[in-house]
């Protein structure tokens, strides 16, 4: 991905780490890899949140990014590929954007310090050291109720400012008031993606770029036809692709995510297992159970419509 002409915008997938007996399961990560390539994605991040990224070790990490890399490239699609990275000290993470400077990714998704609730200063700090340990584009995560912290609006357009590489940020602040005000004042070369799943239509409403979605694994066409029917301008059209999905956040964030998207996934044969790494566990039997009939309820209405 060329710095200068980025397109961070659309609609990405922070795709899910399908595991087996305790490893990472290749074979379902190809398939997936293949499933998702046909899809009218615009991007797919690696080890983000929903990829449980906190779990993987440093081998699990880049073999993980060696084979999305390699099917993606084996299926001709050039999809763009961010890698999630998460941590509290600069100086390591500065270390891991150098090792991992060799890999196939085409960017970074790194979440704001957790735990140690830095100040503004600090941040924009940490933020402008490893957008000067990289030369690939980086968007930031921000999303305060997981970090403990929220990245303001001026510390954020400072570091944008400063750091010609910090191309777009994932906006998870939780404060509407927040994201309508950064749509306002980024520059118009700045993507804005909502992280928040049930936020997509709203915020692309808003002038937002896109959004990286969890549920879009199991209705990539059904988000897309949001993204696409808003850039054509066709807002009712919009609103009623809208109204097709919008139900999906609430059921896969039932619980904790990616367990209910793993339980879809399985049960829809994308993957072998839904197995999760702990703290995370599988989805209740009822969550299951619920899944299921919805799962059930698509596949008929698709039918319906084919019919
Ligand atoms: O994997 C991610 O990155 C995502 N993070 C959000 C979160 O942290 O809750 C949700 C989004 O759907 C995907």
């Amino acid at each position: 991905m060329d710095v200068h002409h980025p397109n961070l915008g659309g609609l990405w997938l922070p795709l899910v780490t399908p595991f087996r007996d305790g490893a990472l399961d290749e074979a379902s990560l190809r398939r997936l890899v293949r499933h998702y390539a046909a899809e009218p994605l615009d991007g797919l991040i690696l080890a983000a949140t929903t990829g449980e990224g906190l779990t993987l070790d440093e081998a699990e990490t880049e073999r993980l990014v060696a084979l999305a890399a390699a099917e993606l490239a084996a299926c001709g699609r050039r999809l763009p590929l961010f890698l999630g990275l998460s941590g509290s000290d600069t100086r390591k993470l500065a270390k891991a954007l150098h090792h991992t400077a060799p890999w196939p990714v085409d960017g970074y998704l790194i979440a704001c310090p957790y735990y140690t609730r830095p100040s503004q200063e600090g941040m924009v700090r940490h933020f402008a050291a490893l957008a000067d340990s990289t030369a690939r584009p980086i968007m930031i995560y921000n999303i305060p109720y997981r970090t403990g912290v929220n990245l303001g609006n001026a510390a954020l357009l400072e570091i944008v400012a400063r750091c010609p590489n910090v191309l777009g940020v994932k906006d998870c602040c939780a404060e509407l008031a927040q994201s309508c005000e950064l749509l306002r004042l980024k520059p118009a070369s700045f993507a804005v993606l909502t992280g928040e799943d049930a936020s997509f239509h709203p915020m692309l409403a808003q002038g937002a770029e896109g959004g990286i979605i969890a549920s879009a694994h199991v209705a990539p066409r059904g988000f897309a036809a949001v993204r696409d029917l808003l850039r054509a301008g066709d807002g009712a059209g919009a609103l009623a692709a809208w109204h097709a999905v919008d139900e999906l956040p609430r059921l896969l964030f039932a619980e904790p995510s990616p367990a209910p998207v793993k339980h879809w996934l399985w049960r829809a044969g994308l993957i072998d297992s839904a197995e999760l790494r702990l703290p995370m566990t599988p989805v209740s039997e009822g969550l299951a159970a619920r899944i299921e009939r919805e799962m059930a309820r698509r596949q008929a209405a698709a039918r319906d419509a084919a019919a």
